[in-house]
């Protein structure tokens, strides 16, 4: 902050220009480090304090009066105060009358109160122009200058001019005021700084979830098991073995839940026989989630691939190696080339490959950078025609793999099958579905129908006529 008093000297100043005065309300950090900004910027700085004189570390160039003179210096107010201390305000009601107001407040919660602060405030002061705006913006990122991530401000209000004022504000200051209407999306602006990553919240919990599954059921089969038959110590597998089946199977299945959501819209379409209804909830908020769930599948599947890469060099497989060599050489016996087994391997292997090279080309394509360069039709085709390709690929690459053992009895442990053999339920499904809708007849429906035509269409016209006919 002693760096902030020495640094806050304007650098857009020209001094035949008049500077436009804004007054801030509260000397905490949001208001110092957005006035230092300010007068940086060529504004000059009213605050507005409860206790002008006890007011300290303020930039320097900044007047510091109390709420009702500072008031009087402007016609733009910024409230840099908390929502719960909006009330002291009523008493300035008449200073305040025409005036805009910037609520910059956030809470704690989301959906806290019932109303917006931004709404609150414009109930309070009635006479004044109410404008939401700053609030995604942090105090430090104004002080440090680093608002790389966060240069977006989103604003909403009311009173259009008194908008385009903050606006311009805004912009003047380095920050980018994207317009977000009326003062009822103020809700919406509050809870924004509040969430989390929301739309990765469901991918990362899905991932969690069978992450947990198919270890707990790998190590019952491939650690457990063995040790109460057999007592052998197979707990080395925990560290590579297992996860090398846990993360492809999740990279998997997570891919096939990118692309279940599609056909399951698709059927509820065929089904309605109209696309003008909306989908329920979930499916809304599992589609909206779709590329956060790729890029976790991504993820998995370039895990998958790293430790794949170290199996050679593992001691299990190079002592593996060596002692079937050795019981070979000293029982005199070599065991016949199989074309069969070689083929198997060799395609298990290309397919996975293909698969991962696809599975990186989506990823590529779900680059901002990398999307905005390619049309709406190109990048339509990369991410459904190519996905359900990857898809293909890293199915019959898991199916290939499965080969001859594939449900062989011999492969039960406790009556449990291998893991793979669950993980290819979902993308069966949801190939099998995909293979039934895009067969001609079916297709030929459901092309009409997302073209707008509707199955009971004498229905929703007489349904139209009844409600004008109300
Ligand atoms: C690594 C990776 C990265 C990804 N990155 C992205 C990304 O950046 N952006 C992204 O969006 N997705 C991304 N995804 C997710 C996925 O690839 C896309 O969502 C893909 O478009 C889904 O294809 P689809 O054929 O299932 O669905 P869509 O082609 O979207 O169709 C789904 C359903 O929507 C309905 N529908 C489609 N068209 C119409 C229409 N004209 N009118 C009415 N209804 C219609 C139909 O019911 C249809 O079945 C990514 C996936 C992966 C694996
Ligand atoms: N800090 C941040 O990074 C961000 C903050 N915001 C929002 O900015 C607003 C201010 O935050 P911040 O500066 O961090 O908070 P502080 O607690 O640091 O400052 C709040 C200021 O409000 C003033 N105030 C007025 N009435 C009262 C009262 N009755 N009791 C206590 N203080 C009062 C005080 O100024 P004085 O003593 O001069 O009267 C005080 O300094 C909040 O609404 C917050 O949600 C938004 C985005 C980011
Ligand atoms: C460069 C690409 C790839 C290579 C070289 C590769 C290689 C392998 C190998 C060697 C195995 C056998 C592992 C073992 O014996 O324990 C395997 C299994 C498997 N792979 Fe891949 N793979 C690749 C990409 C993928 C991709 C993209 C997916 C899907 C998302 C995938 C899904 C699976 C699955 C589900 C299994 C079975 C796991 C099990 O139960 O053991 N693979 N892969
Ligand atoms: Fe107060």
């Amino acid at each position: 902050m002693e760096k902030m008093c020495a640094d806050a000297l304007p650098l857009t100043m020209n001094s035949s220009e008049k500077q436009e005065i804004v007054c801030i309300f509260g000397t905490g950090d949001f208001g110092k480090s957005l006035g230092f900004k300010m007068l940086q910027c060529g504004y000059s700085v009213a605050f507005g304090s409860r206790n002008p004189q006890m007011s300290s570390l303020l930039p320097r160039g900044a007047e510091v009066l109390s709420y009702s003179d500072a008031a009087s210096k402007s016609d733009i107010i910024i409230l840099a105060m908390h929502r719960e201390h909006y009330e002291c305000l009523t008493e300035l009601v008449d200073s305040l009358n025409g005036k805009i107001l910037v609520d910059v407040s956030n809470n704690r919660k989301i959906n806290q109160y019932p109303e917006s602060n931004a709404e609150y405030l414009a109930q309070l002061v009635p006479g004044a122009h109410v404008v939401k705006a700053f609030n995604t913006i942090s105090a430090w990122a104004l002080q440090s200058g680093t608002l790389d991530a966060s240069r977006q401000v989103f604003v909403c209000g009311n009173d259009s001019k008194a908008k385009h004022r903050v606006m311009d504000i805004a912009r003047t200051i380095g920050l980018t005021p994207l317009d977000q209407g009326s003062l009822v999306a103020a809700n919406e602006i509050e809870n924004y700084p509040l969430q989390l990553f929301p739309m990765w919240r469901l991918p990362f919990c899905l991932a969690s979830v069978l992450c947990v599954f198919f270890f707990v059921y790998c190590a019952i089969r491939e650690v457990i098991y063995p040790y109460v038959n057999g007592k052998t110590d197979a707990t080395f597998r925990l560290a590579i073995s297992i996860p090398n089946r846990v993360f492809p199977i999740t990279a998997l299945i997570l891919l096939a839940l990118v692309y279940l959501p599609g056909v399951l819209a698709a059927i509820l379409q065929l089904y309605r026989g109209t696309k003008y209804r909306r989908f329920p909830n979930w499916l809304d908020r599992w589609m909206l989630c779709r590329k956060q769930l790729g890029l976790v599948a991504l993820g998995f599947a370039f895990l998958h691939v790293v430790y794949t890469l170290v199996i050679p060099i593992r001691y299990y497989v190079r002592w593996r190696l060596r002692n079937g060599t050795i019981t070979q050489a000293l029982a005199n016996k070599d065991s016949p080339f199989s074309t069969s087994t070689a083929w198997l391997n060799d395609s298990y292997l290309a397919l996975g490959i293909l698969g991962f090279f696809l599975f990186l080309l989506l990823g590529i394509t779900s680059l901002p950078s990398v999307s905005n360069m390619v049309n709406w039709r190109e990048f339509r085709f990369v991410q459904s025609k190519l996905g359900y390709l990857t898809l293909v690929l890293c199915t019959a690459h898991t199916l290939v793999y499965g080969g001859k053992r594939f449900l062989s009895p011999s492969i039960l442990r406790w009556s449990l099958p291998s893991a793979y053999v669950l993980a290819l339920i979902v993308p069966c499904t949801v190939l099998v579905m995909k293979f039934i809708l895009i067969m001609p007849c079916i297709d030929k429906t459901l092309t009409r129908i997302r073209q707008g035509w509707e199955r009971n269409s004498q229905h929703s016209k007489s349904a139209l006529n009844g409600k004008s006919d109300i």
